[in-house]
């Protein structure tokens, strides 16, 4: 069996989020020293720090919460396609791959390469794309990037399609060192019942 890969961010204090959003912080609340046995940390963040899944309440008031989610989609195979483009991800991108019955189609860009810095402009999932998966019976989409729309959109297009045609947004990966292939994945999101998102610890173990 061949060992499980981490493809999720660290998530520390100097870490970049989402511009304006809440910065990551995590520190001993309760030390040794006062409690007289341990330390117990305590950890403020926004649910789409790092690497995460949106929950489509993330963009719709009426929408699913995490605790709604299916965590089948979240554990299962998966396929690593490479995309190195920076512009925006179109239909055409896909022909000369074969994801027909792929459930969970993971994107590498390789386009934010300093993550000590948040990218001002990234490729994101054009019109169309999210009726071409589904056709293909993808339900769930994950990409190395913060956003499946523009950082600036504010319609949020690419997120309302892709769940309108059943697919699940996980954001965030890292996936530097992936060939492209067939994996198993797991990224679970936590049971938030009234979360917009959730981190996830990310891995993947390729397919023997
Ligand atoms: N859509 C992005 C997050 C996002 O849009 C956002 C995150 C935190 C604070 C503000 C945000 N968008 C504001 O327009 C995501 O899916 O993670
Ligand atoms: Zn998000
Ligand atoms: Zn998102």
């Amino acid at each position: 069996m061949s060992k499980w890969i981490d493809i999720s961010q660290r998530l520390d204090n100097n870490m970049v989020v989402w511009p304006g959003d809440t910065p990551f912080s995590y520190k001993v609340s309760w030390g040794m020293e006062e409690s007289g046995s341990v330390n117990v940390g305590e950890i403020r963040m926004s649910a789409h720090t790092g690497t995460h899944i949106d929950a489509p309440f993330h963009f719709d008031n009426d929408g699913k919460r995490v605790i709604d989610l299916d965590i089948n989609l979240y554990i299962g195979p998966a396929t690593v396609i490479h995309l190195p483009i920076s512009r925006s991800i179109r239909v055409e991108d896909f022909q000369g791959y074969n994801i027909e019955g792929t459930t969970r189609l993971l994107i590498y860009t390789g386009v934010w390469k300093d993550r000590s810095v948040f990218p001002d402009s990234i490729p994101h999932i054009d019109p169309g794309v999210a009726a071409y998966l589904a056709e293909q019976g993808v339900q769930l989409i994950g990409l190395d990037l913060p956003s499946v729309d523009p950082i600036e959109s504010k319609e949020l297009t690419a997120h309302h399609e892709l769940t309108s045609h059943g697919l699940h947004i996980l954001e965030g990966l890292v996936l530097d060192n992936i060939a492209p292939g067939a994996y198993e994945l797991a990224a679970l999101p936590l049971p938030l019942v009234e979360g917009d998102g959730s981190p996830v610890r990310a891995v993947l173990r390729k397919k023997e």
